[in-house]
């Protein structure tokens, strides 16, 4: 850490204390994302699910980029050295009287669906997309904070209380775990809605408050949704059939191209709800992706960023311009971009392999993580096999402060609140590792 001179703190998460740092080497900003948690191991750290999913999903332009990862042996202190942003979208839109311009919506919806695509086309779903967890930095969007991820490729049922409540998909709230990939584009929904009204769309203040509000807006499902839904929890639950109000009525300025990707977003059923790569095909979109591969073409042809900016293309497309040209950069520079694992302390033999050692980003084979699934349908090789391992001090923090699960009846309305769910506040994240065996 003696690398790094600390300036300010710009961030805080239930897991982290984010500091903005300047690299004493070469005087450049990063942020450092300092673990509340101890570690044990190099191990450990290579394990965690974080890292591993910033490693695979990197170098993309829309995903945040690890630059090192800084462990002290002596003191367990784990620190994340990761690409400075501005902010998050939370504290872009917080306080904000007025719209934001479609084209300014479009932009960072655009960013966040290529940012899912990848993604998930890398086997790999967040769980916890909401607008503290999407960052910018001028007009650039990234993806950050991978801590809830998890492989596409698990079997479910999966960890019940992932996401936070107010971005949590139906499927999350209403089965024993029985949710996708899908859930991310839910939450994406939401934040979508968010960044257009400047207000949440289902600010439930607890899981059954949650539910209630989603009906509110979209109304109850079919009973076949329901039903498939019933047969995948152990607790019964029914609503009384309800007509939702729509979501039109909610952003009125919103364009009817744009309410159209997003009631398809937010389809309760999730094997209706559009995936990332049809988001990115959707005609809400289609100026942005026509210009993007206009510009793509165009730096084809003339191989140099003077030639697209001379030919006028992309005086009008500044930020599509920055995102290719970054991927570009980040494509050609990709050694310079490797996170680097770098252990303060006593070095113990069995270890040293895997110190002082830079992974290349792209390639999976040189994971130090021997319990690899499968990740079928991919060129990556295999998938990380994540562990709660990890997790278990803080997992312990929690369930103590737990009391037992509450039985929570309304009329014609019932359904199991969880008391995790419920203290815990609506912009947290609840500890993915809670129901990780
Ligand atoms: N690379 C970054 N650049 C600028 N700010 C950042 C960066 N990474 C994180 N932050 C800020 O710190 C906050 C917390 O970071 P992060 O979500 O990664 O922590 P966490 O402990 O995993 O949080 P959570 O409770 O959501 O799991 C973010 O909401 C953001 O405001």
């Amino acid at each position: 850490m003696e690398d790094y001179r600390m300036i300010e703190k710009i961030g805080e998460g239930t897991f982290s204390q984010v500091l903005k740092a300047q690299s004493l080497r070469d005087g450049r900003f990063y942020a450092c994302k300092i673990m509340k948690q101890p570690f044990d191991s190099v191990e450990q750290v290579n394990k965690l699910r974080e890292v591993q999913a910033m490693k695979r999903l990197s170098p993309h332009p829309n995903i945040i980029q690890l630059h090192e990862i800084i462990f002290n042996k002596e003191t367990g202190s784990l620190s994340l050295i990761c690409e400075l942003m501005d902010m998050n979208i939370y504290e872009f839109i917080q306080g904000r009287q007025y719209p934001l311009p479609d084209s300014k919506v479009k932009h960072y919806m655009y960013q966040l669906c290529k940012s899912l695509d990848h993604m998930h086309r890398n086997g790999i779903f967040h769980r916890d997309v909401k607008p503290e967890n999407i960052l910018i930095r001028q007009d650039v969007l990234k993806l950050a904070d991978f801590g809830s991820c998890r492989s596409m490729y698990s079997q479910p049922p999966h960890t019940e209380y992932i996401s936070t409540r107010w971005y949590r998909a139906p499927e999350c709230l209403l089965t024993d775990g029985y949710y996708s990939h899908k859930m991310d584009v839910w939450s994406a929904g939401c934040v979508f809605f968010e960044i257009i009204s400047l207000n949440p769309l289902f600010p439930g203040t607890n899981e059954l408050d949650q539910v209630s509000k989603i009906h509110d807006v979209l109304g109850t499902p079919d009973s076949s949704i329901l039903h498939k839904f019933k047969q995948s929890r152990a607790m019964h639950f029914n609503f009384p059939p309800q007509k939702g109000c729509g979501l039109s009525c909610l952003v009125p300025q919103c364009s009817a191209i744009a309410l159209s990707l997003l009631y398809q977003m937010l389809k309760y059923d999730p094997e209706e709800r559009i995936g990332a790569e049809d988001m990115l095909q959707h005609p809400y979109l289609r100026d942005l992706r026509l210009a993007e591969k206009r510009i793509s073409s165009l730096c084809r042809v003339t191989g140099t960023a003077k030639g697209c900016e001379a030919s006028g293309a992309a005086s009008s497309m500044d930020h599509l311009w920055r995102i290719a040209r970054q991927g570009r950069k980040q494509h050609h520079g990709k050694h310079a971009a490797e996170p680097l694992i770098r252990c303060k302390g006593p070095l113990y033999p069995a270890e040293l392999p895997k110190l002082n050692i830079i992974i290349p980003a792209t390639k999976m084979s040189s994971f130090p993580v021997t319990s690899l699934p499968p990740l079928p349908g991919t060129h990556r090789g295999s998938l990380p096999a994540f562990t709660s391992k990890i997790c278990h001090s803080q997992l312990s923090k929690v369930v103590s402060s737990i009391t037992l699960q509450i039985q929570v009846v309304q009329p014609g309305c019932q359904m199991l609140l969880s008391p995790i769910a419920a203290c815990v506040s609506h912009h947290a994240t609840i500890p993915s590792a809670l129901s990780l065996k």
